[in-house]
């Protein structure tokens, strides 16, 4: 390989840094929430899936709770399609199951990748958050309006201005989970918050997370007019922990989960926990969460009371595809997904 000389070498630095940084300027979080807008119906039945989720979570209500669908959102129309069979699924096993729809918008990537609807909904590599917000919204407006509770991962602390009002269950991914910026956000979030144990699987993050999220904070941030603002958080009550396993070790067995409960005593928070079949506990092998699913819902049912809920990584089509042209409809292009056939043989048989 021939190594560029050191005067090419400053020169391309010295072209770069003047590139560095771009702006473009968006919509405030308040014009976006004006054009698409939710409207009192919607707000009203989204404030009644989170106190139906608070319910679950705070063992008031038995049933179990499953977050559940694509890694990631990048088809608006396999995504409403998606939806409008959940639903149908959802109300059937209402007695059973409290069910929410991941309509996941941004992707934490390991290094670099696609990072999202919201990001890049073109998939170009450059680009555009406008649209992006836009595309967002909407998808998660029509998404409410087929009747289904939202769930989506809370990455950049700005989203939850524009898209919050549309959520009903956020989880904070286990790349950030030990961010104080996550953690301050989700102390003024208005709705039940999962935090993830961390990629190395540990679980001491989480139950920090949840310490700090219960706290009021004094943060830096912008206002829904778009001005720098000092925020004031109340402090979140509804957290708990998300199992995902980590580095290659998976942490749904029951001696895993009692460990767990253990240092969630220990650190006084709550003890709900939800098990992600997905992840590092699937060994990002999606067939593996049939398994995975049975299996923590029997211990669920043979009494284990800290267990609240399931994490299912679910789509139209099974598995996962690079992204590109000729994409097969409904197929994820970040994790492997459950196809919806085993998904919902899955949710029946449970
Ligand atoms: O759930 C999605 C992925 O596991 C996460 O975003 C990391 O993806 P990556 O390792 O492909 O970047
Ligand atoms: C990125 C995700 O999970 P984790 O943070 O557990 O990797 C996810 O649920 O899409």
């Amino acid at each position: 390989m021939n190594m560029p000389l050191k005067s090419e070498t400053l020169n391309a630095n010295a072209s770069h840094a003047c590139q560095q940084r771009q702006e473009a300027t968006l919509p405030t979080a308040a014009e976006l929430r004006q054009q698409f807008p939710a409207g009192e119906v919607l707000t009203r039945a989204i404030a009644g899936y989170r106190d139906q989720i608070r319910g679950v979570l705070h063992g008031q209500d038995p049933r179990i709770l499953i977050v559940m669908g694509p890694c990631s959102l990048h088809d608006e129309h396999a995504a409403l399609e998606y939806g409008t069979r959940l639903k149908a699924l959802a109300d059937d096993v209402s007695d059973q199951f409290l069910i929410v729809m991941r309509a996941y918008l941004e992707k934490p990537r390991t290094t670099v990748g696609w990072k999202g609807l919201l990001y890049d909904p073109e998939r170009t590599g450059q680009g555009d958050l406008k649209q992006g917000l836009e595309r967002s919204r909407k998808l998660l407006l029509e998404l409410s309006e087929l009747g289904l509770p939202l769930a989506t991962e809370a990455l950049s602390p700005f989203m939850m201005d524009y898209l919050g009002d549309l959520v009903s269950w956020t989880a904070i991914g286990a790349r950030t989970t030990e961010s104080q910026i996550h953690r301050e956000m989700v102390s003024g979030l208005p709705m039940p918050t999962g935090f993830k144990n961390g990629t190395d699987g540990g679980v001491a993050v989480a139950t920090h997370a949840m310490q700090s999220a219960s706290y009021p904070h004094h943060h830096l941030g912008i206002s829904h007019a778009g001005a720098p603002v000092m925020i004031t958080t109340a402090g979140n009550p509804d957290t708990h922990l998300v199992l995902r396993g980590g580095r290659g070790v998976t942490n749904y067995d029951a001696v895993s989960i009692a460990k767990a409960v253990k240092e969630l005593q220990k650190a006084g928070v709550s003890t709900a926990v939800m098990v992600d079949c997905s992840h590092d506990n699937a060994c990002k092998q999606a067939e593996r969460q049939l398994a995975i699913a049975r299996e923590v819902v029997a211990q669920k049912r043979a009494g284990n009371t800290h267990i609240k809920g399931l994490m299912l990584e679910s789509f139209l089509a099974p598995g996962r595809q690079d992204d590109g042209d000729n994409l097969i409809y409904g197929c994820s292009i970040t994790d492997p997904c459950l196809a919806w056939d085993q998904t919902e043989a899955l949710i029946r048989s449970l």
